[in-house]
């Protein structure tokens, strides 16, 4: 069965909480699978030894996660108006993936969560759109046919789905993000299905 990447970083849990649902979304289309993946936190002192497996929620993504997919989500808090740093530290990696085609002609999506409704969302989807265009992603977006896209009073976005945490930092996507999110991963899944 197809997989689709869902690769993420997660600190507090609100992008977590999204990826779930993107994976929801993938698993509504027949045939197809999502693969929950995350990078592990950088540090002042980057070569920290970490355990080869988180203690909890999703594995380490590994090379061959890159190869198999079918299509891919990456997802990320908005750190500044940007992605975070340890998504882009393992995006930084890929010199050779980029050199030998891996994700050519891959669907792709990106999702993101920021503490305040202004906070930089859309930069941050954008952010993470380009190293995945340098890569020959087909990046996808989410349509105005999906009619809570016009109707949130949250998060949620034509770039990519997206949650809006609040000062509290609160993980939960309201049912507008939920169902944004679940619609981006059916998206990609179904785009890649297409592909073949
Ligand atoms: C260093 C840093 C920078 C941040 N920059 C922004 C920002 O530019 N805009 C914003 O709204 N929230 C910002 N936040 C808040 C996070 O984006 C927000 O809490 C997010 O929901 C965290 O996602 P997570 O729970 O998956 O870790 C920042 C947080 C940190 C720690």
């Amino acid at each position: 069965m197809p997989d689709i990447l869902v690769l993420y970083y997660s600190r507090n849990g609100s992008v977590a909480q999204l990826a779930r649902q993107v994976a929801r979304g993938i698993g509504e289309v027949p045939g197809m699978n999502a693969r929950l993946r995350t990078v592990p936190p950088v540090a002042p002192v980057t070569r920290v030894a970490e355990p080869p497996v988180p203690g909890s929620g999703a594995p380490y993504v590994e090379r061959a996660d890159l190869e198999e997919c079918a299509g891919l989500l990456l997802g990320s808090p908005t750190r500044f108006g940007n992605m975070a740093a340890p998504l882009k530290h393992f995006l930084d990696g890929l010199g050779a993936e980029w050199a030998s085609g891996t994700l050519v002609g891959k669907p792709a999506g990106v999702f993101t969560s920021t503490a305040s409704m202004h906070g930089g969302q859309e930069s941050t989807l954008l952010s993470m759109m380009l190293p995945l265009l340098h890569h020959g992603c087909v990046v996808a977006g989410i349509p105005f046919t999906e009619p809570r896209l016009s109707s949130t009073r949250g998060g949620g976005t034509p770039y990519g789905a997206s949650h809006v945490a609040g000062p509290g930092d609160d993980p939960e996507p309201s049912e507008d993000e939920a169902v944004l999110a679940r619609a981006l991963g059916r998206r990609i899944a179904g785009l890649a299905a297409r592909l073949g």
